[in-house]
């Protein structure tokens, strides 16, 4: 029998069995031998190199953005919108037929997006180029899920689960429970709070299922079954997704209204043109990237030309920027001079471990400049930027 036939099996024992006191145990278990093969379904075949033939696109820019929908709900028509990089768009399904990637200007930053072919119930398991779609996904910082206004509200559940069945999760953030895996000793069972939906018996269970006789285990928060799966696997990837609906132009204000009103989701209209300054904005907000401008002694800060960094990829300290800069560099830096949101008064004297925030300038002083009374480029004594962004236009910055 083949995995996927096995996941059906036991799917339909599940939907056999009444959810009771009783079978909670039972039920958990199945679970968790789904999680199992759905994990397996995730390794590439042997002898192949992977899922991804033919969509490798190499990353480019400050940041990744992966456009995922049903057939025909018009994610070329927005690609080639936002990009101006052509993609072929028609009113037949999978017109797009493999990743097309583009790039967005957006506050002095690139952000690559990617064009894919349309994804279908069954993606996950292998239908059309689902396996591909998602794989792509995964590489990127954040989903856009475009979604036909017009069409059912299904399509975004549908379209969720199949994400879900790969490891996606969707703007949730990873359960509060510690586990780690010990060599001998036991299970330690713990948790700082009471739990209401899984009990110690069945954790033991589910960790038998794994074959994991010692470990540690501890909840800080009131977790289920599905997160203590989702830990044990350990291959879960948490992303944020914008749930686009475009096409509002077909439906009626009331509807739109409805759509627009819902957690994590923009309204637009590729025909009309409509609303992608909210788009881009949300877009910006979610990836959470972080500007941070290089101010040389005596100079203005280049604002053209951020370091650009990341709190979910490499973190945004005063060391990350370092890094960013030079590899080296880290090792002579003695402290930097910091105006923006993240200084408590300008310029703030900070060390490497300080946490930089967007539209930051920072000035570094090296260890030898000190001491031998500012020699080179950056010295210790500085002249304030006329500016650091609109909001301290109106209290110039005092060194
Ligand atoms: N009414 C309306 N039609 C649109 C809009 N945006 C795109 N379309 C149309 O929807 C159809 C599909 O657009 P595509 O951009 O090819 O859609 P896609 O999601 O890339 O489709 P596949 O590549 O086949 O998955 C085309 O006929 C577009 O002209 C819109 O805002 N309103
Ligand atoms: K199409
Ligand atoms: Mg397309």
């Amino acid at each position: 029998m083949g995995i996927i036939e096995k996941i059906r099996e036991i799917e339909a024992e599940m939907a056999r069995t009444q959810k009771n006191k009783a079978t909670e145990y039972h039920l958990g278990q199945l679970k968790a031998k789904i999680a199992k093969l759905r994990t397996q379904l995730l390794e590439p075949p042997k002898g192949s190199s992977g899922g991804g033939e033919g969509f490798e696109v190499t990353k480019f820019g400050h940041g990744r953005v992966a456009l995922i929908g049903f057939p025909s709900v018009g994610k070329s028509t927005l690609l080639t919108m936002l990009t101006g990089t052509h993609s072929e768009a028609a009113s037949y399904e999978f017109t797009t037929l493999t990743c097309i990637p583009g790039i967005i200007h957006y506050n002095d930053t690139k952000i690559q997006l990617l064009d894919l072919p349309g994804i279908i119930e069954g993606a996950s398991e292998g239908k059309g180029r689902g396996r591909q779609v998602i794989a792509v996904s995964k590489s990127s910082d954040i989903v856009l899920m475009v979604l036909d206004a017009s069409k059912s509200e299904g399509h975004r559940q549908i379209l969720t689960k199949e994400l879900e069945a790969v490891g996606l999760r969707l703007n949730k953030r990873p359960p509060q429970i510690y586990f780690k895996k010990k060599k001998t000793g036991g299970i330690s069972f713990n948790s700082t709070l009471p739990l209401t939906h899984v009990d110690e018996k069945l954790c033991y269970q589910i960790l038998h299922e794994y074959k994991i006789h010692n470990a540690e285990l501890l909840f800080r928060e009131d977790a289920t079954v599905d997160d203590l799966i989702d830990v044990i696997e350990g291959n879960r990837k948490y992303m944020k997704c914008i749930y686009v609906y475009n096409k509002i132009d077909v439906i009626g204000i009331d509807d739109v209204d409805k759509l627009a009103r819902q957690p994590n989701s923009v309204v637009i209209s590729c025909n009309l043109k409509l609303n992608f300054d909210r788009l881009l904005a949300k877009m910006w907000d979610e990836m959470g990237l972080v500007r941070v401008y290089t101010k040389p002694q005596g100079q203005q800060p280049d604002f053209a030309d951020p370091v650009v960094l990341s709190a979910d990829r490499g973190g945004c300290t005063v060391e990350d920027f370092c890094n960013h800069i030079h590899r080296s560099l880290v090792k002579d830096v003695k402290y930097v001079l910091a105006w923006g949101t993240s200084a408590r008064h300008y310029p703030q004297h900070c060390g490497l471990s300080h946490v930089l925030q967007d539209e930051d300038v920072v000035q570094i002083v090296k260890k030898k400049e000190t001491e031998e009374g500012g020699r080179g480029r950056f010295k210790s004594h500085s002249t304030a930027p006329a500016r650091i962004s609109d909001r301290e236009k109106k209290a110039p910055l005092k060194t």
